[in-house]
């Protein structure tokens, strides 16, 4: 295993050493096999015990120089200069197979200089939250983070009541956020912010040339198509992100932070499951419009190194960008091979439709597919009809259309998400059992979404309650 730096160089500003606390008896509950041949640290599969030592902070391994990073961020809307990893520490980077340098961070490994008042540390719960869910996302073929393992600590975490402590490793394309731009342009501090933006185009965004007069405006204009690409994709399968602070919003465009995260049952569009979002801020309809207002905090951010219209251009070209994805996204779902000026009202329609009779998201667009190919239990989505006359229209009689637009469902819709109320029975046997076991038969089913499996249908079920008083935390 051999990690490189290449953050670090950018110099002591940007991050703090710091060392993990050394948990006293560490235990390996879920390790990623896929993923550590990604990486090529296949050789840990079989070494459980050593695994569980360097992914938990008890054993610093030979070339790791563990850092937090700083960064600051607009958090429910307020600016805070100061946030920084408070219970994360990076490793160091190691190289994916396909020659993608990856950060690998231990999170809940202790308390750094960024801490503030929190503990550093992560509750066994929100650890296993975060790798269930970003491998589903994963599988979804959406942009995420990944995890490589969850590790228990044999120690407990403090909450309202003690609970088992863990390490999650996260794997990203880097670290670093929309308030990391924020923490240098807030002490205009140009230099960094400059090293910052030239560290981040030749990580993220290679096509840009740094020695550009205006690098700044390309790489917004970059990070915004992918942000739109990325919510977008949360749309298609009905994800709520929960706390989309500029802090939790990474330049590379991949989904971070599963901290409050939930997913969309009934198509209810103004849907927050999170406890402290009390006004909906970052409700499932809401988050197009908030990556808008994050993007416009990273302009301002950019607008300290180099000035002139471009930005307020870019700016307020979002929407106009924005609508042209969320088409084609929807134009997917629905099996629309080709463009027509009446497939946004085709669509409005659609989701109208399933607000007023409050059809489950996920479920509608599958028995959608089967109406298409004659296998639908009609009764089901009924209330459907009229308008399934009008889109089968649109799509037209010839069967090879047909199957064209049934083959594209199929490929854009899955057949399973992770489900709240599955997710929460899943973590709650893993608590009452210490162990990543109960995990593993739900993780087998969602890392296969578009293609059934022997388990896919046991987790297709929707919750009883319908999730109405279901309720996700921040997961400190
Ligand atoms: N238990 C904790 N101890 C110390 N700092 C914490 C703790 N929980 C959160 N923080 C810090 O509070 C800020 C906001 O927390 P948030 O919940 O968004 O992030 P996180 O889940 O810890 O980490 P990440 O965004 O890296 O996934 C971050 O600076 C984070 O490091
Ligand atoms: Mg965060």
């Amino acid at each position: 295993m051999k990690f490189q730096h290449s953050y670090k160089t950018l110099g002591a500003d940007f991050y703090q050493s710091a060392k993990p606390v050394q948990p006293s008896k560490p235990e390996l509950l879920l390790w990623n096999e896929r993923l550590a041949e990604e990486l090529q640290i296949g050789e840990l599969t079989a070494q459980p015990a050593l695994a569980a030592g360097y992914f938990s902070g008890a054993e610093i391994p030979a070339s790791a120089e563990p850092i937090a990073l700083a960064y600051a961020g607009h958090q429910f809307g307020y600016f805070n200069p100061q946030l920084g990893d408070g219970r994360a520490h990076l490793l160091g980077e190691l190289e994916h197979r396909s020659g993608q340098r990856l950060d690998i961070q231990l999170k809940g490994s202790g308390p750094t200089l960024f801490s503030r008042r929190g503990d550093g540390r992560c509750a066994l719960k929100p650890a296993l939250r975060e790798f269930i869910m970003s491998e589903a996302m994963h599988a979804l073929a959406v942009p995420t983070t990944r995890c490589l393992s969850v590790v228990a600590t044999g120690e407990p975490v403090f909450r309202d009541m003690p609970q088992a402590g863990a390490v999650v490793t996260r794997v990203a394309a880097s670290h670093i956020r929309v308030g990391t731009f924020e923490y240098f342009a807030a002490k205009q501090d140009k230099a960094s912010l400059e090293k910052l933006l030239d560290y981040a185009i030749s990580r993220h965004y290679p096509s840009i040339d740094i020695n550009h007069c205006n690098k700044a405006a390309l790489f917004l204009q970059a990070v915004i198509d992918k942000q739109i690409h990325l919510v977008c994709e949360w749309l298609r399968v009905g994800f709520i992100h929960g706390v989309m602070n500029t802090d939790n919003c990474a330049i590379s465009g991949e989904t971070i932070d599963y901290g409050p995260c939930a997913m969309l049952g009934r198509y209810q569009p103004n849907t927050v499951y999170s406890s402290i979002d009390k006004q909906g801020r970052y409700a499932f309809s809401n988050q197009p419009a908030i990556i808008h207002w994050n993007m416009a905090r990273l302009a301002e951010a950019l607008m300290v190194l180099e000035t002139g219209d471009d930005f307020q251009t870019i700016i307020d070209q979002f929407q106009q960008r924005f609508q042209q994805r969320y088409l084609a996204t929807y134009r997917k779902k629905l099996g629309l091979v080709e463009h027509t000026a009446q497939d946004a009202e085709l669509i409005t329609k659609l989701l109208t439709l399933m607000q007023q009779h409050q059809l489950d998201y996920t479920q509608s667009f599958i028995l959608l597919e089967q109406a298409l190919s004659g296998s639908a239990p009609s009764n089901e989505i009924a209330p459907l009809n009229n308008w399934v006359v009008e889109w089968k229209d649109r799509i037209g009689f010839d069967p090879e259309r047909k199957k064209a637009a049934s083959e594209l469902m199929q490929q854009t819709n899955p057949l399973i998400i992770p489900r709240n109320h599955h997710v929460e029975a899943v973590l709650e046997a893993c608590e009452q059992a210490q162990s990543g076991e109960p995990a593993k038969e739900f993780l087998a089913a969602i890392r296969s979404p578009y293609q059934p499996t022997i388990t896919t249908q046991k987790f297709q079920s929707t919750d009883p309650d319908y999730d109405q008083n279901y309720q996700t935390f921040c997961g400190t």
